[in-house]
């Protein structure tokens, strides 16, 4: 949500044994990607389970400010008429991108190759996160960009009329930047190369082979070399989203930290390079059962069966960062009400998202009472065990989603209740967060009713 409209502080507090279904949006990422590629494909790609949260929407809207139709059918359905790689027209307007990295950096990637020049924007989030590591590669492909200090947004992007592709090497483990750099690379002609020393999220590469695209992915010393070859013709493909598992992990949290709690996520997404937050509260003495696996739209997606647990903390090895990055904050708040302590390192990405989350959840766990170390890589949380935490704080949500989430998620089960100063942030990827919990027997409510 950008900052345009009123904070909506909200309240959570001790809740009773959560139970029943908890039916979580579909994947942001996939979502993002399916309208991109739906854009860039020629003829009509139909999307099923299109998370409708606010930053996917603001893709929506600029892949039609890039000449794609975008059609609304029903709740979730979704059709893209596709303008063709290299097909895209000049925004007559500035693209605002809200309060969405993976938009803005995607969408500059896959405008970057084509001549024509368009301007981002976002809300006070975005336009203080870091996009030079996005224009960096985009200009080795002969884009020019036009930003403020520090590679900070509003920004303009001139497209290469004469795209030459490249060989870059990711120097952070980003989806978001390989991902940039293979959009990029479908309108260059020869074969673009990308390097992931630590593998990310492989949403990008699933897809665009999915879409047509010759793209083979090679396991070396070096890490995955990832070559794209450029300028095909991308095929219309029908997209059935599965549920994202960064949304489910708050429902999934919730249960394990609130006494008696019994509930089902079903057909959550366990893409091995996401479902590192899983893996890490098992070891931690999760009772998680991962019912049914099957594959539903190319992805691998599991029923999980959660019950509350008594938790240990533990070590989360920093080589699992990537595949669960987004699950910090409520694996922080987990870890808050484990036995124990819980060290999280190698999350120095964590610092340049929506808000500076090792800071924001450091600062609202030692409100509500929990004790905390941190370095620029690291989040130590002490755990004061299941019921132990004492809560009673407002807390931040420096307009981010996944911190608000997280501390709603913590009142459910302190002893007394947690505030956030502003819930709006969760429309970005969980618009239906609030009836969800309270559909579970959560007691989340916006703090003026
Ligand atoms: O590619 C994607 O869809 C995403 C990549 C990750 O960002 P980074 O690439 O910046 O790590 C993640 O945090 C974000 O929510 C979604
Ligand atoms: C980091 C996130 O998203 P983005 O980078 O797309 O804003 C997120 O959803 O947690």
């Amino acid at each position: 949500m950008s900052a345009h409209g009123d904070p909506i502080p909200m309240t959570a507090r001790k809740s009773g044994p959560l139970k029943g279904r908890a039916e979580v949006p579909g994947d942001k990422s996939i979502s993002h990607r399916s309208l991109i590629l739906g854009a860039m494909a020629v003829g009509e790609t139909k999307v099923t389970g299109l998370l409708e949260g606010q930053d996917v929407l603001d893709t929506a809207k600029a892949m039609r400010a890039f000449g794609a139709e975008v059609i609304q059918h029903g709740p979730g359905d979704w059709s893209v008429h596709g303008v063709g790689v290299g097909g895209f027209a000049e925004p007559s307007n500035v693209i605002d991108c809200g309060n969405s990295g993976t938009g803005v950096r995607l969408i500059m990637g896959a405008m970057a190759t084509t001549p024509i020049t368009a301007t981002f924007t976002g809300d006070a989030s975005l336009n203080k996160r870091p996009m030079g590591r996005v224009t960096d590669p985009l200009a080795l492909f002969g884009a020019k960009a036009y930003g403020r200090q520090g590679g900070r947004l509003p920004m303009t992007i001139v497209g290469a009329a004469d795209p030459v592709p490249v060989r870059y090497t990711v120097p952070m483990p980003s989806a978001q930047v390989k991902s940039a750099v293979l959009l990029a690379g479908l309108n260059a002609p020869g074969q673009t190369v990308v390097i992931e020393k630590e593998p990310t999220r492989d949403h990008s590469e699933r897809m665009l082979r999915g879409f047509g695209a010759a793209l083979t992915v090679e396991a070396t010393e070096e890490g995955h070399v990832i070559t794209l070859t450029g300028q095909p013709e991308l095929k219309p493909q029908t997209v059935a989203v599965p549920r994202d598992p960064s949304s489910a992990a708050f429902p999934v949290c919730a249960a394990l930290i609130v006494e008696g709690s019994d509930i089902l996520v079903p057909g959550v997404s366990q893409n091995p390079t996401r479902n590192g937050l899983y893996t890490t509260l098992v070891e931690m003495g999760a009772d998680i059962e991962f019912q049914n696996p099957r594959e539903e739209g190319g992805e691998p997606v599991a029923d999980l069966r959660v019950k509350a647990s008594s938790l240990k903390g533990i070590e989360v090895p920093p080589e699992r960062a990537a595949s669960m990055i987004d699950e910090y904050p409520v694996l922080s708040v987990v870890a808050a009400c484990a036995e124990g302590t819980t060290v999280m390192r190698g999350v120095k990405e964590l610092r340049v998202k929506e808000s500076d989350r090792i800071d924001a959840m450091a600062r609202g766990l030692e409100a509500c009472g929990v004790r905390i170390e941190e370095d620029e890589d690291t989040l130590i949380v002490h755990g004061m065990g299941l019921g132990g935490v004492p809560g009673g704080a407002t807390c931040k949500s420096h307009l981010d989603h996944r911190i608000a989430m997280s501390f709603l998620v913590l009142g459910l089960a302190t002893q007394k209740p947690v505030s956030v100063d502003d819930g709006s942030p969760i429309a970005t990827s969980f618009p239906v967060f609030e009836g969800l919990m309270t559909g579970l027997g959560a007691t989340v409510e916006r703090s003026d009713k």
